[in-house]
């Protein structure tokens, strides 16, 4: 499956945009600022319904306008062709269709266009909280199970009116009330909890293989999925500090505490690792997620390289490039800054259909050297 075109109106800096594209390598080169973060969040949009990096619709139209539109068309294996169509309008309910038919649910659209995107803001998955790292799992289990992503709705419901009922006066809680969300938030709890152990016990092999391939194994990493759940069953943990939850006003206890822990020889890297080591590290989690999503919805999902050669030794630029350009990968879009990166990367490909377009102030051309 690939992105054969793209329309683009008024996304924010990008105001009209028309392309054609390759089905293998697309590369966009420009200066800072200048759009290319833009278009590749545009394609995350066509198959997230939401932007990578601004979480409020209103702030992806474009500063002067009341309205913005996408629109994709995606050729698939057997040939036939899926469009899928975004419009955006101030203080308006989205309208995101496919085929022209309009979606009741959006959750019902994500993974239908399987994506990876690969940017500097990644690093959030290291430096970050904990919930970072538990929006990763459920972002990569959510594109393969639609199950898990309605367990996790309920699961956050049922917490939602748990903690509303915590923060009552204790003499007036209603503990039948009480036990019932703690019935809800314990199933979905443990359904959660399994198939992100399940999940991690695949991935942490995939992960190492991406790492040491980048790293050219020069340092060792681990990934360990942290859960209270290991150590007693939910509804035992939430009788258990039933008192404490009511004096705090919240609950302390679930699958809402999960965190993954990276080490780096041993250690931490939140504390110990360099820029490079942390981008290697995200790198390799994202790719382990390509990879994953690959195997099992057997579609190889669309890969968005943006800006990640920057900090990088050029053995390790070396390494992504030979990875993506495998055939495990599909269609790829990349963007940097300069040419270099992009250069060897070309030299190295023995597709000769890929497109190169320069970015200049939201305008989009096709370099035909
Ligand atoms: N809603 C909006 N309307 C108009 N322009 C916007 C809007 N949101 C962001 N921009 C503009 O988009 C530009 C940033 O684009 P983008 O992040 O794609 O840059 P880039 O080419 O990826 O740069 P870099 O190499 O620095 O990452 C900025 O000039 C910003 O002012």
């Amino acid at each position: 499956m690939f992105l054969r075109q793209l329309s683009i109106i008024n996304y924010k800096n990008l105001s009209q945009i028309e392309l054609d594209l390759s089905p293998k390598l697309n590369c966009f080169i420009g200066n800072n600022g200048m759009g290319k973060t833009n278009l590749l969040d545009a394609i995350y949009y066509l198959s997230f319904c939401k932007s990578h990096t601004n979480p409020v619709d209103s702030q992806i139209i474009c500063h002067h306008s009341d309205f913005c539109m996408l629109q994709g068309k995606y050729e698939f294996p057997d040939h036939s062709i899926e469009e899928v169509y975004c419009a955006i309008r101030r203080r308006q309910k989205k309208q995101f269709k496919r085929n022209k038919k309009e979606y009741e649910r959006l959750s019902d659209h994500i993974g239908f266009i399987p994506l990876v995107m690969i940017s500097p803001a990644d690093n959030e998955l290291i430096i970050g909280g904990s919930d970072e790292r538990r929006r990763f799992m459920d972002m990569v289990i959510s594109q393969f199970d639609k199950n898990y992503m309605h367990s996790l709705i309920r699961y956050n419901r049922a917490l939602q009116q748990r903690n509303i009922i915590l923060k009552n006066e204790e003499e007036n809680i209603d503990l039948n009330l009480l036990e019932i969300w703690e019935e809800q938030i314990t199933d979905e709890g443990t359904l959660i909890f399994e198939k992100r152990k399940a999940f991690i016990d695949r991935f942490i092999p995939i992960f190492n293989r991406f790492y040491n391939l980048i790293s050219r194994s020069n340092e060792t990493v681990s990934l360990n999925y942290i859960s209270q759940l290991k150590e007693s069953d939910l509804h035992h943990l939430l009788k258990r500090n039933r008192k404490k939850d009511m004096m705090l006003g919240f609950t302390t206890v679930g699958i809402h505490k999960d965190d993954l822990e990276m080490l780096l020889n041993d250690f931490p890297i939140k504390k110990t690792g360099s820029q490079g080591q942390n981008k290697t590290f995200f790198v390799s989690m994202k790719l382990a997620q390509f990879h994953f999503l690959l195997e099992t919805t057997k579609t190889k999902p669309l890969l968005l390289l943006d800006d990640i050669f920057d900090r990088l030794d050029s053995s390790r630029v070396e390494e992504i490039i030979k990875l993506v350009l495998e055939n495990e990968f599909g269609q790829i879009f990349i963007s940097d800054t300069n040419r270099k990166s992009l250069d060897k990367m070309l030299e190295k490909t023995a597709h000769t259909d890929y497109h190169l377009y320069s970015v200049k102030n939201g305008y989009i051309n096709r370099i035909t050297d």
